[in-house]
């Protein structure tokens, strides 16, 4: 089974939903035209960007008018959309949701960054969330991360184990960690024997200039297609049958001994 996908890597308008929005549409009118995709992903925070100071203002009330704009862009183009992440409102919460809808423009998961991350102030504006990331798309076991959840192996792991084939990561990554940027997302995809499908942002912001170097690397730890640092639409063709041979050979998930990993106890 084959899957193109493309990473919508784009230069986010802080703190303006509306103009993000017409980005958002010309760039997935480009990406379907040229290379007509079965999945396109988004960066994090494609909304507002990190303009954390204004999120009681600007962030989505309960992510309506987003979904009704993502699920209208997924149906007329006929393509299954990880819309990257919004600032979502919902009462007194903020959170930072992924949302996820199939070709006939369906919602079929959100998924809220469970890490967040001090260095940015996250903790000062956001809500952690508090569910799975994995959902099935066009008969993929895909799963779902937001940013900073890269630095954390075992909740990746824990969706790998429990069937995921993809890993779909979207970013607002700074650019002095790009190394880290990239030697994460090649060991998350070495380790879990899956395809990492990972768009970042480009561009800058008050604070931060980010990185670009959206990637896409097979279950083998190969990079199969990296942006540079601006504007770029990537595209790369997946090919699940891969998988089974890759964790036949090195059995990973047949090895695991998680029964002792909990009860470690430390000796002097
Ligand atoms: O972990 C990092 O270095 C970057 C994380 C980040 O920028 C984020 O989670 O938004």
């Amino acid at each position: 089974m084959k899957r193109t996908i493309c990473c919508i890597q784009f230069d986010i308008a802080f703190g303006d939903p509306e103009e993000n929005k017409k980005r958002v549409s010309l760039a997935m009118e480009e990406a379907i035209s040229k290379e007509a995709p079965d999945f396109l992903i988004l960066p994090e925070l494609w909304n507002t960007g990190y303009d954390l100071t204004r999120l009681e203002v600007i962030a989505d009330e309960e992510g309506i008018d987003s979904k009704a704009f993502l699920s209208e862009l997924a149906r007329k183009h006929s393509v299954n959309l990880i819309a990257g992440s919004i600032a979502k409102k919902s009462g007194h919460e903020v959170t930072n949701t992924m949302l996820i809808f199939d070709r006939e423009g369906n919602l079929i998961h959100e998924y809220s960054k469970l890490h967040l991350f001090k260095l940015m102030d996250e903790h000062h504006y956001l809500t952690g969330g508090r569910e799975s990331g994995l959902f099935m798309l066009d008969g993929v076991h895909c799963a779902g991360f937001i940013c900073y959840d890269i630095r954390f192996p075992e909740w990746m792991r824990e969706h790998a184990a429990n069937g995921a084939e993809v890993l779909f990561v979207a970013a607002e990554w700074p650019l002095p960690r790009l190394h880290h940027w990239r030697s994460l997302l090649i060991a998350r995809a070495i380790e879990n024997q899956a395809y990492v499908v990972a768009c970042n942002r480009s561009g800058s912001d008050p604070n931060n200039q980010f990185a670009g170097h959206s990637l896409v690397i097979d279950p083998w730890g190969n990079v199969i297609a990296e942006a540079g640092e601006s504007e770029e639409i990537l595209s790369a063709e997946l090919d699940f049958n891969e998988i089974a041979g890759i964790r036949k050979q090195i059995p990973v998930f047949q090895d695991r001994r998680p029964e002792f990993y909990q009860s470690f106890v430390k000796r002097d």
